[in-house]
């Protein structure tokens, strides 16, 4: 078995061409006030050549049915990621998959986790990073895409100790808020796929 790979907040080209040949699983794009929003039209124009074996995910927060219909017409995502309450209030067709958002301190013992969810800290894209000790307990609850604070040089580690479904990285894979670095997107992957797995 292998870990799941997202390369989040994707905002030209090259960037969306070095996750793919990196070998990454998902690649996001972020359509919340951001340092890497962009539009639906920009979005659907840079995953044009994504291959289909790479999901292409929305990723919001708190929008409303409108912004998310724009973002569905539009970039068409194979996923759609947001915070988990936001999909009471969402028409999501069943061919999107859902990737609910959970967020440290607002889960405990008791919440009721879907299949397949993403946790992370309050504060999404600003590498913060969540208490891997915690988050491992609910990792075997479901399919969690650990996300927050990882970096090439922790995912390893972060796999072998929280043994998430899949892993997420944004900030720690640019050269600045919102600017892609190739490089640092390759070793991400590659020190990600060196984790030992049971
Ligand atoms: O990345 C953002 O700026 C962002 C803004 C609003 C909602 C979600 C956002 N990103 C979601 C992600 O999936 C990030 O990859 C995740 O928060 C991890 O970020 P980082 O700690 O920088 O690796």
């Amino acid at each position: 078995m292998t870990t799941m790979i997202k390369i989040c907040g994707l905002t030209d080209k090259a960037a969306v061409t070095a996750a793919i040949d990196a070998g990454a699983d998902a690649v996001g794009f972020v359509f919340a006030k951001s340092p890497r929003q962009v539009t639906a039209a920009v979005a659907a124009t840079l995953a044009s050549d994504v291959p289909a074996h790479v999901q292409r995910v929305a990723v919001m927060r708190h929008p409303s049915n409108a912004e998310w219909q724009e973002v569905l017409a539009r970039f068409a995502p194979d996923v759609l990621q947001t915070d988990a309450d936001d999909f009471l209030q969402l028409d999501v067709p069943a061919k999107v998959e859902r990737w609910p958002v959970y967020r440290e301190g607002a889960v405990t013992a008791d919440t009721a986790l879907p299949a397949t969810f993403l946790y992370e800290g309050s504060n999404s894209g600003t590498g913060e990073r969540v208490d891997w000790g915690l988050a491992a307990t609910y990792a075997r609850r479901g399919r969690m895409i650990l996300a927050g604070g990882l970096s090439a040089a922790n995912v390893t580690a972060a796999i072998e100790s929280v043994a998430p479904w899949g892993v997420d990285v944004s900030s720690a894979v640019e050269s600045a808020p919102g600017m892609k670095d190739p490089a640092k997107i390759a070793a991400f992957v590659i020190a990600a796929k060196s984790a030992k797995l049971n």
